[in-house]
């Protein structure tokens, strides 16, 4: 399969909505889907559709489109969602605790393997079965494991020093929850993901329609 290294971030972005589309469409015992189809769905022009997909080497035949399960099949493995990544979580507050409820990630290729707090009520205690350790836990069952995915969800004034330790213990991915905008050193993947964007962005849009 051809697959391309460097795939621009806005087309990543976009790949989970085709690969739920045609998913939906595979459920539904539709065997071919065309890009003009996953372009209306999408509201895009079909050439985008086309050349995003031309970055995972899914083919299509003339006129019928792709065929959908191995669409599927080859686009779970190009974002990474087939196989299973695991994590450790450090922060067991409101919203560390509803990521380890989240029974959906493991369809998206992560497990999160165990948390980490520093708040001794809450160290021993589980979380939809994932047990909650203390911090000072973390390198050694890092190391133990072999988990080199960390996720932040301390409050914002501790997610650096979170991090700091993370990569001291041999974290190589950092998905940061928190709005502080960590420093690491650049051979370390950071992903911030935040809600309260997307929020400003639906305020913004709603006051300022016409
Ligand atoms: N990304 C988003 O969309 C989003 C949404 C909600 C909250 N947040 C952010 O997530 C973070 C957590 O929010 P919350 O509401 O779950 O807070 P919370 O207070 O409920 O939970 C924070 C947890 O972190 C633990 N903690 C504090 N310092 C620690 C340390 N040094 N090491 C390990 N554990 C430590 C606390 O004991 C607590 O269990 C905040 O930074 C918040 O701004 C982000």
């Amino acid at each position: 399969m051809k697959r391309d290294k460097e795939v621009p971030v806005p087309v990543l972005r976009r790949m989970p909505s085709y690969l739920s589309f045609v998913k939906t469409l595979q459920k539904q015992g539709e065997k071919y889907v065309s890009s003009t189809r996953i372009a209306e769905y999408m509201d895009i022009d079909s050439t985008q559709v086309t050349k995003d997909l031309s970055h995972t080497g899914i083919t299509g035949k003339t006129r019928v489109g792709y065929e959908v399960d191995s669409f599927v099949k080859i686009l779970e493995d190009f974002l990474g969602f087939s196989k299973v990544d695991c994590a450790f979580l450090v922060g067991a507050g409101s919203l560390g605790s509803a990521l380890l409820q989240d029974k959906g990630l493991s369809a998206f290729g992560l497990s999160i393997e165990a948390a980490f707090d520093v708040d001794k009520a809450k160290v021993g205690t589980k979380v939809n079965d994932i047990e909650i350790f203390h911090i000072d836990q973390f390198r050694a069952m890092a190391a133990e494991r072999n988990v080199v995915i960390g996720i932040i969800t301390v409050p914002a004034e501790h997610a650096q020093n979170v991090a700091d330790l993370m990569v001291a213990w041999g974290i190589k991915a950092i998905w940061n929850f928190t709005p502080a905008r960590i420093k690491v050193p650049s051979h370390i993947v950071v992903q911030n993901t935040t809600i309260y964007m997307n929020l400003a962005i639906l305020f913004n849009k709603l006051y300022n329609q016409e």
